[in-house]
């Protein structure tokens, strides 16, 4: 896999270190859901280049959180700038093109649409920011041969193996060569031979220079894949540490 092939995000990463250029920009940030708190203050910054695992129990809104930073839902105070766009800001019109050009997303479902086969999962992502159909159809072949699945190209997702799927996913959410990489448990449903394949994947993205936040449970996930975890509790950060990937 190459820097040309997967982002535009490489060039952050660069030798004058990982964090002098935010990608990710999110102060004060609160989301109440009628009584419930989401979010209580949540401030956070994420460097080009870095890979973030945000970890805590059920419900302290991790996925709240990630849904924020993608532009999914607004919130009821504070602030979200990605790749220098307040999202705050944005129209819905805005905002449902800053998804699909700055942000790519992994779901434990994967959320492939089931009558496409894989090659127009792929295309479909930047067939929507109007690149031309063989254009795209082009660029989504070379994705899913990096990730070692072109011969699965025609093959629709209710075929494709649980790791098939989210390579699917993956190659889907690098399309338009998103600022930004979040993935909420990537490897939730998958079993561990799977999981680890996908993992690699993570890993190899981010030292291409892709920049990566991801949501997890999996303590295993969280150290082979990022460089800096951060703890949640009830709407709240709760810690921050660096981590040394393990093996
Ligand atoms: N759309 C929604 N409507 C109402 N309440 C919501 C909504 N989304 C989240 N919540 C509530 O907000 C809180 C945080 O949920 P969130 O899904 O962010 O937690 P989480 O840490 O991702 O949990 P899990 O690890 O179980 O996925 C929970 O109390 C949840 O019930």
């Amino acid at each position: 896999m190459t820097t040309e092939d997967i982002s535009g995000a490489a060039p952050g990463a660069d030798s004058a270190g990982v964090r002098d250029r935010a990608v990710v920009r999110v102060g004060g940030l609160r989301k109440e859901y009628g009584d419930t708190v989401a979010l209580d203050g949540v401030s956070l910054e994420i460097g080009a280049g870095e890979a973030v695992a945000v970890m805590g129990p059920s419900g302290c809104g991790k996925s709240t959180l990630l849904n924020m930073i993608a532009g999914l839902d607004r919130p009821s105070a504070g602030s979200v700038h990605v790749h220098g766009e307040d999202l705050g800001g944005m129209s819905e019109t805005a905002l449902a093109l800053f998804r699909r050009r700055r942000v790519g997303m992994i779901f434990q479902f994967f959320n492939l649409i089931d009558d496409l086969p894989a090659i127009d999962n792929v295309a479909l992502a930047a067939q929507l920011t109007g690149t031309p159909a063989r254009q795209a159809r082009r660029r989504a072949l070379e994705l899913l041969n990096e990730l070692g699945i072109a011969d699965r190209q025609n093959v629709y997702p209710a075929a494709l193996s649980g790791g098939e799927r989210q390579r699917v996913a993956v190659a889907r959410a690098l399309m338009n060569r998103p600022a930004l990489l979040l993935a909420d448990e990537p490897t939730g449903a998958l079993d561990s031979h799977a999981g680890e394949q996908v993992m690699d994947l993570l890993i190899d993205l981010n030292e291409l220079g892709q920049t990566l936040l991801l949501v997890t449970h999996d303590q295993r996930l969280a150290t082979r894949c990022a460089g800096r975890l951060v703890t949640m509790a009830d709407g709240r950060i709760t810690g921050e540490r660096t981590l040394e990937r393990s093996a």
